[in-house]
């Protein structure tokens, strides 16, 4: 499991995260949601181990995660940031295969990357230079980098538990593509691998998460199974809207529960 107990993070005279505490375990598909600024992505930045410089601890099974090298992080955690630039002419097929770097198996593996360019649908873009790709495109491509980092560990023989940290991967992708990508990720989410997924998307977020986390201005101000995205009073106070609204995202939210 990755565990986070009272995580705070403090720029300057600001408090980004205050005392937030967390567990993600393998099996388990946990969505992170809250409105802008509320300290998603800085939670994420210090469960993968990129921002060290917080309060509390952060556990990944019984290894303090600050005791861990970036190579070792990078086997056990493998990290979707929000934005993710690459100036170089890259072809696709390049950059997925950049996600077996911290195995150096690149050669190795390359039945699993023709495989996660499919489950992604972009292997008919294998050969396309990546700058040129449009943005949905672009976030497919990184995400089949991601998952190609962990693919081992669908399979028993892994013998260890390793996490996805997704931050808004479906932020540029179309209806059926966000559904798709989730689908994929649900299916590699077994006894090996948990994934976490920072969403604004609050219907996709039921249509996929076990669990759900609500931060607001820098706490975790609600936790449960995904009825809570059910909970009109809940997603009011997160979102600061009005109740007439979250209302009605509740209702779509609790047919997407139901549909599942
Ligand atoms: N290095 C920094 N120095 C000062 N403030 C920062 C720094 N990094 C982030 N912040 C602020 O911390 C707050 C939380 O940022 P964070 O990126 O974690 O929010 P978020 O919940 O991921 O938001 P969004 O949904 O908009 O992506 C924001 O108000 C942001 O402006």
């Amino acid at each position: 499991m990755i565990r986070a107990d009272s995580l705070s993070v403090v720029k300057g005279r600001r408090s980004l995260l205050e005392s937030a505490s967390m567990v993600l375990r393998s099996g388990e598909k946990l969505a992170i949601l809250g409105a802008n600024g509320a300290g998603k992505s800085t939670l994420l930045s210090c469960l993968c181990g990129e921002n060290s410089d917080y309060g509390g601890e952060v556990w990944l099974g019984a290894d303090n995660l600050a005791d861990l090298l970036p190579g070792q992080r990078a086997q056990r955690i493998a990290v979707m940031p929000q934005q993710v630039e690459l100036a170089f002419p890259f072809r696709v097929w390049q950059v997925v295969a950049m996600g077996r770097s911290p195995w150096g198996d690149e050669q190795q593996t390359l039945d699993w990357q023709q495989d996660v360019m499919k489950a992604t649908e972009v292997h008919h873009l294998r050969n396309r230079l990546y700058p040129q790709l449009s943005g949905g495109e672009k976030q497919r491509v990184q995400l089949a980098r991601v998952l190609l980092q962990l693919w081992h560990y669908q399979y028993p023989s892994a013998g260890q538990q390793a996490y996805l940290l997704l931050d808004e991967c479906t932020s540029a992708l179309d209806p059926a593509h966000q559904h798709a990508v989730m689908h994929q990720v649900a299916a590699m989410v077994g006894p090996n691998i948990g994934a976490l997924a920072v969403m604004h998307d609050v219907a996709l977020a039921a249509s996929w998460a076990d669990r759900v986390m609500l931060l607001r201005d820098g706490r975790v101000m609600a936790s449960g199974d995904a009825s809570l995205l059910c909970d009109a009073e809940a997603l009011a106070a997160c979102y600061d809207m009005s109740l007439a609204l979250s209302r009605q995202y509740a209702r779509v939210n609790q047919q997407w529960l139901e549909g599942r």
